[in-house]
């Protein structure tokens, strides 16, 4: 079997092998048809794996950025398209991608990657771990919001558009909310000139209902459609101040001829049935994992988050599939980290994918103390990775 790097030539039979280990992803007329799913693939960013003079596994990765707690962004490479074909399954193709992918990775300086994992159980032994979470909140339709007891509602209005309508609108909106939001990725200017993906970027008949601040500045989005009877689901609600996402969610909750509103991929900490009359009409349901990261460069990945306490954490990383295991000091001053080599007794003795689910703040060391997973002093550890706002991603990639 040859592991290869792809070209723009291998482009096609990259896509018709993704369809077939996937068994899925036909595009609907509705959403353009035609290869737009994957159109935002970076050709020359792809790995095939070939036997017999066919391909019979693929992944890809995408130039994404990630926004870290503290607010710096850094680089990170996007994996997905991740397929073995059926009949070649369960004999190291997957493996022997993954190595070649994160060794190819490593070679271009990048500091992590990430991924959405299809099945839990995959990606943890090539050093991934769960690092956001996501869930869902239907909501009886004219469910009466409470008045807030503290605090002002957002001013502004909301104005519905149709989603051909948007242009830029959406792209600028989504921008200006991920640089904000520890734990968001961006979508290249590439995914919504292409369409690719899910709605709202893809063609898919939605219609978005848009904020504006009181100057009429767009500052929010929410694009929705009816699906099942009398659903409105909403695929995501984008806004950086928690009252236009007050506001966007009051307004759909108003619509007229339907019986419950879907609120999709929401942070684990949302505040929607804190704010309404009834606290339990709001059902919490698909809680689930969403961003995986697995950290390339850890002292580099170290240094570019914010940290929510100074002082000093030292840390045994073993990453089991690289073979390797350092220890690390990490000094923390004033929220900035420095992290250097040391063979001084460790704080915490973990593995690379533990420390990929602490990165982001949305899992806390001592839940892994207490798995099992960790040793060390979880609560100690926990002031330095805790987070002022819960890590969220709901790039579908
Ligand atoms: C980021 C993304 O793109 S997520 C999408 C992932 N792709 C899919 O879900 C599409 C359908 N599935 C597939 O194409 C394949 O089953 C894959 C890609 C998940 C796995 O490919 P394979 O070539 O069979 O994996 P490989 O043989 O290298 O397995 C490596 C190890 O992972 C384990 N493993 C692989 N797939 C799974 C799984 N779905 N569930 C549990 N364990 C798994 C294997 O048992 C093996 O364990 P071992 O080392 O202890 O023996």
């Amino acid at each position: 079997m040859e592991i290869r790097g792809t070209t723009e030539q291998d482009f096609d039979v990259f896509v018709d092998t993704v369809h077939a280990a996937f068994a899925r992803f036909t595009e609907p007329e509705a959403e353009g048809g035609g290869g737009l799913w994957w159109s935002a693939l970076e050709p020359d960013r792809g790995v095939l794996a070939v036997a017999g003079g066919k391909p019979v596994g693929t992944a890809a990765a995408y130039s994404f950025e990630l926004t870290l707690p503290g607010g710096g962004v850094v680089p990170a490479a996007g994996v997905s398209a991740v397929g073995v074909l059926p009949s070649h399954r369960r004999r190291g193709v997957l493996s022997a991608m993954m190595r070649h992918q994160l060794t190819e990775l490593r070679a271009r300086g990048e500091i992590l990657s990430v991924l959405l994992a299809s099945e839990a159980p995959i990606y943890g032994r090539f050093g991934y771990g769960p690092a956001t979470y996501t869930n869902r909140v239907t909501v009886p339709s004219h469910q009466a919001f409470a008045a807030p007891r503290a605090g002002e509602e957002a001013e502004g209005t909301v104005e519905v558009l149709r989603r051909a309508e948007c242009g830029a609108l959406l792209e600028e909106v989504y921008d200006r909310y991920r640089r904000a939001q520890p734990g968001a990725l961006s979508r290249p200017h590439r995914w919504w000139e292409r369409r690719a993906g899910q709605p709202p970027i893809s063609p898919a008949p939605r219609y978005v209902a848009v904020h504006r601040d009181a100057a009429g500045v767009a500052d929010g989005y929410a694009s929705y459609s009816l699906g099942e009877p009398e659903t409105l689901a909403v695929d995501e609600t984008i806004a950086s101040d928690d009252r236009v996402v007050t506001a966007l969610a009051r307004f759909l909750l108003g619509h007229d001829l339907v019986k419950q509103v879907v609120f999709r991929h929401l942070p684990l900490g949302t505040p929607l049935r804190w704010q309404l009359a009834d606290f339990r009409a709001g059902e919490v349901s698909c809680v689930d994992d969403w961003l995986w990261v697995r950290l390339l460069d850890v002292p580099r990945a170290l240094e570019a988050r914010g940290w929510s306490a100074d002082g000093e954490l030292v840390l045994d990383v073993t990453d089991p599939f690289l073979a390797e295991q350092r220890r690390y000091r990490l000094t923390v001053r004033a929220g900035k980290a420095e992290c250097v080599p040391t063979d001084r007794a460790p704080d915490l003795s973990l593995d690379v994918r533990d420390l990929g689910s602490l990165y982001l703040g949305g899992t806390a060391p001592s839940t892994l103390v207490r798995a099992g997973h960790i040793r060390g002093d979880g609560a100690a550890a926990d002031a330095f990775f805790r987070t002022d706002r819960e890590p969220h991603c709901l790039h579908w990639f």
